[in-house]
């Protein structure tokens, strides 16, 4: 009997890892041409859609872990999701279908990179304006998500497109609308691995999962020009240093974002309008300073 499961196990694996294949046509309509990545959801493929000769994205749903329960909440949820929010820094659904018992989803392509990419593998830096100005952006998209009730809860480096000056936010898999049940998103983040806290955090079912992703992600950007040689500390320090330390930071800038990160004693943002807020307030500041300026006049923190 258990070698009986152990064998349905494998073959279930070599079905959900098996992988479409390059020129391979999908659903008589979507023609592979490359994959994108593999995520802990499924397997991500740039196509062309042969009707209307549109580049678009195939996503066939299947996580890791978690099995058709999974996969299906997953995926219901991203469809909802993707045709609720109507903003163009959000990929439009364009369809859904099942194709040999995989759920998949096709969308809009967003050009560019994600910022994992950018940042890791095409070495792009952002001074602290720079970061400012482009998380402003992605602030814009995350309150209109938020005007409309729903919760990202994922906002990461591979969920972030960033082309011609322009942020766009992807992988609306894991969203959570305020007045829905929790039984489903507890199925769906029971098996989230990563530091109990940290989980707890990223996929709390408000406002602050949010603010706790754009946090993380900022300080991604600001550690891209310390990471570029701008570091006045050796790789030993900074090893034992926190972020605290280590970046020479607009004092509101500091405080935005222990607040975004939740650090005691600090209050939390309530409202994605606060931090707006006090993003345009650093900008303006930083924007008066003279150019090159590396410290910062006594400026209090709020
Ligand atoms: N609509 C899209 N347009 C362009 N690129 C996309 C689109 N959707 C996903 N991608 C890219 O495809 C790649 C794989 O995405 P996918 O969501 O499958 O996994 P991931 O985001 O890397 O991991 P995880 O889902 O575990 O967070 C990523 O590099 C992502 O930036």
């Amino acid at each position: 009997m258990k070698a009986l499961q152990r064998i349905q196990g494998h073959i279930m694996r070599w079905i959900q890892e098996r992988h479409f294949a390059e020129g391979q046509l999908i659903h008589e309509r979507y023609k592979i041409c490359r994959r994108l990545g593999k995520g802990s959801y499924g397997v991500t493929y740039l196509c062309e859609d042969i009707q209307t000769a549109q580049t678009c994205v195939l996503k066939r749903v299947y996580p890791l872990r978690g099995g058709h329960v999974r996969a299906q909440l997953i995926y219901e949820r991203e469809c909802r999701a993707m045709s609720a929010i109507d903003h163009p820094s959000i990929p439009s659904l364009l369809d859904t279908f099942q194709y040999h018992h995989y759920h998949c989803l096709v969308m809009e392509y967003i050009e560019g990179h994600n910022v994992g990419e950018w940042i890791f593998e095409q070495g792009l830096t952002f001074t602290e304006l720079q970061s400012l100005q482009w998380i402003k952006q992605l602030v814009e998209v995350v309150t209109v998500i938020h005007q409309q009730g729903w919760v990202h809860r994922d906002i990461s480096l591979s969920n972030v497109i960033y082309h011609q000056h322009k942020v766009y936010l992807i992988d609306l898999g894991l969203m959570w609308q305020q007045g829905e049940g929790t039984a489903d998103v507890a199925l769906l983040d029971e098996l989230v691995s990563g530091d109990q806290e940290e989980k707890r955090i990223r996929r709390a079912l408000d406002v602050t999962s949010d603010f706790y992703g754009l946090g993380h992600l900022l300080l991604f950007l600001l550690y891209s020009y310390e990471e570029e040689g701008n570091s006045h500390s050796s790789l030993t320090d900074r090893q034992e240093r926190s972020w605290e330390e280590e970046l020479q930071l607009h004092p509101r800038t500091h405080q935005m974002i222990r607040k975004m990160l939740l650090v005691a004693p600090e209050q939390p943002y309530q409202h994605i309008d606060e931090i707006a807020q006090a993003i345009d307030r650093i900008i303006t500041d930083l924007e008066s300073l003279p150019a090159n300026n590396s410290t910062y006049p006594n400026i209090p923190p709020v």
